[in-house]
């Protein structure tokens, strides 16, 4: 076997995106120590049993003490609490990093209290289903996909293509972009879809009271493919809305308007109008999928249950 990349590496948050790092990580070979760290002891016994480590910590100080290499993987509202507890404890020349949804708030809650000497590189894999917790992780989560950093001006070049080189042995694709140009885009192309996805079936819910059990009766799989983004993690997509708030509600504006312009159409019976935004969105469909990125959420895991609230 070759080398491990790192000696020791510590996830704290040991969820859906932190227990697939552990399974790559095992499965490549990427650190002779893997030290896990979450804030409840009941996620950090099912670490265990599921043996996603080497090491188990309810403190994540504790963990990350002598580690090249921390991945904090929490709900983005979270990030400011943990950047602060594990601050005293980080490694000189250790590489810092994220997987958060957010990234302008996410570095604007971490980076005050990152020690001189350590490479804060702020990253997210552009790869999830909507569960969560240990059970949820699979090893295969991050192939073929994208890890975006949101490296800061100051970012060492050398600590930049070390983390790069550990998502790219995860099986990710990397890119790098400005904060505000992530928050922006990804608003648009995963913010905005979950939170229609809530949207929409929150409003079948409403309905249901008076429809009876009509709405599961008969949902029909474009609805049941908005309940599947519907059932994402509470805590996780309440953080993501709190903490992208600007680039949400300004793509809200432009979807509400664009929404409102579809109503008319129906309204007015405006069926050039109604054919022609049609053709146009097939068009992106098909060069989504010519661009060979229309993976579907895979089934590994899938038989995983919800992850109670607050775990
Ligand atoms: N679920 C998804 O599809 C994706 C999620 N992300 C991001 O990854 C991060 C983690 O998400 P998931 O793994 O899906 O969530 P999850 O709910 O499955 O896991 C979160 C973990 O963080 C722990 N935790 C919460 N607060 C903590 C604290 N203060 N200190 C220590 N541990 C704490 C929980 O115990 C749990 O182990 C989030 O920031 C999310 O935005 C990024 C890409 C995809
Ligand atoms: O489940 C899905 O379809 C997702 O879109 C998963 C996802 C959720 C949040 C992210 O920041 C990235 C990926």
């Amino acid at each position: 076997m070759t080398s491990p990349m790192f000696e020791k590496i510590a996830l704290v948050g040991i969820g859906l995106i932190g227990s697939s790092l552990a399974r790559v990580i095992r499965r490549e070979g990427l650190a002779r120590h893997v030290a896990i760290a979450t804030r409840s002891p009941t996620t950090l016994a099912r670490a265990k049993e599921l043996g996603l480590g080497e090491s188990y910590n309810t403190d994540a100080k504790e963990a990350v003490r002598d580690a090249d290499l921390i991945i904090v993987s929490v709900p983005v509202g979270s990030s400011g609490e943990v950047a602060q507890e594990i601050a005293p404890a980080l490694k000189k020349g250790a590489i810092l990093t994220d997987v958060g949804s957010t990234k302008a708030s996410v570095i604007a809650q971490m980076q005050p209290y990152v020690p001189d000497g350590v490479h804060f590189i702020p990253g997210h894999p552009l790869a999830g289903t909507e569960k969560s917790g240990p059970d949820a992780g699979f090893a295969e989560l991050f192939e073929n996909r994208w890890c975006i950093f949101t490296p800061l001006p100051d970012t060492d070049p050398a600590a930049l293509e070390k983390l790069s080189e550990f998502w790219r042995r995860c099986g990710s694709n990397i890119d790098t972009m400005d904060p505000q140009h992530h928050d922006m885009t990804l608003a648009i192309v995963s913010h905005l879809p979950h939170i229609i996805a809530y949207n929409i079936v929150g409003t079948a819910d409403d309905l249901q009271s008076v429809t009876k059990s009509e709405v599961i009766k008969y949902s029909a799989s474009g609805f049941r493919d908005f309940t599947r983004l519907a059932a994402s993690d509470p805590t996780m997509w309440r953080d993501v809305c709190l903490h992208n708030k600007d680039a949400i509600l300004e793509m809200l504006a432009r979807f509400s308007e664009d929404l409102a312009s579809l109503q008319r159409a129906i309204r007015w019976g405006d069926g050039e109008k109604l054919f022609d935004l049609f053709t146009r969105t097939r068009a992106v469909r098909r060069s989504i999928i010519e661009a060979g990125q229309d993976i579907d959420v895979p089934d590994f895991g899938r038989q995983a249950v919800e992850h109670p609230k607050g775990s």
